[in-house]
């Protein structure tokens, strides 16, 4: 089997009583989307908090790109590769869309004080983020202040900064929700194309994304993981139709 890149075991983390994750085993291989689905409150975004670091687990492990990260920070993960996307403070509003890429690409090599060039006169660097920006399809708001763009334009411009971060693995958190089925349909078709890149990990509620991009989807109940499998097998599984879903067929 491929070593998957992301591998996270017997994850736990209780907020008080509550058991959000309950034992968590899962793992993401290279070039496969595997989504995360299950009912609100089951502890799908516990869980990427968790992997990102901005929430730390009570026990268990998570290892990424062959390192136990689970004791690292935010920026110490985002460094090694580990990509979330949709978190709309990092974007700074008050810059162009094209500086925003630049400084995650030069947040990449690692110097944020360039005393002799300027950043917005580094042709380099404003190649390699119009790059960026094209493959996301926001080559005509380069210049566009991030305030000024729409909803779906700015996730396609976090997905700008995850690739000139050069993200080994995207953690993507609901990036349907509040996308109209035009902007629904476009991202899909992009995710398609992204998982060439580095893997995906998937929160999604759109099950017509879900079913239509996932090569393996897991199936989060309670904090527990009841099922994981192919579309096929998802679909077909007695337990998660019960509990989940039900009324999508
Ligand atoms: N910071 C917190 N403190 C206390 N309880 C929390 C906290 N964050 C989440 N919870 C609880 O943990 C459980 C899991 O929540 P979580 O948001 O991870 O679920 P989810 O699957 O992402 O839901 P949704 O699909 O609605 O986004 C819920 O019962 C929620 O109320």
């Amino acid at each position: 089997m491929v070593e998957p890149i992301l591998q996270i075991s017997n994850l736990v983390k209780n907020f008080g009583a509550l058991r959000a994750t309950d034992g968590v085993t899962l793992d993401l291989r290279p070039g496969e989307i595997h989504a995360l689905i299950g009912p609100n409150g089951a502890g799908k975004s516990t869980l990427i908090h968790q992997i990102c670091g901005t929430l730390r687990q009570d026990s268990g492990s998570i290892r990424f790109a062959g390192q136990d990260v689970g004791g690292l920070s935010v920026a110490e993960r985002a460094r090694l590769g580990l990509g979330r996307t949709f978190q709309v403070s990092s974007i700074a509003p008050e810059f162009s869309a094209l500086r925003n890429v630049m400084l995650a690409a030069q947040a990449k090599e690692g110097s944020s004080f360039r005393f002799f060039k300027p950043v917005m006169r580094d042709q380099g660097l404003i190649d390699k983020a119009m790059a960026m920006l094209e493959r996301v399809g926001l080559t005509e708001r380069a210049r566009i202040p991030a305030a000024e763009l729409s909803h779906g334009e700015r996730r396609q411009l976090e997905i700008a900064m995850a690739l000139a971060l050069q993200s080994k693995a995207f953690l993507l958190d609901e990036p349907m929700a509040g996308m109209g089925p035009e902007g629904s349909k476009a991202l899909t078709g992009f995710l398609d194309t992204l998982r060439q890149e580095a893997p995906i990990l998937l929160v999604e509620h759109d099950m017509d994304a879900v079913f239509a991009l996932a090569d393996r989807i897991s199936v989060l109940v309670y904090g527990r993981v009841i099922a994981t499998g192919t579309v096929d097998e998802i679909r077909r599984d007695p337990t998660v139709r019960s509990a989940y879903l039900g009324d999508h067929d």
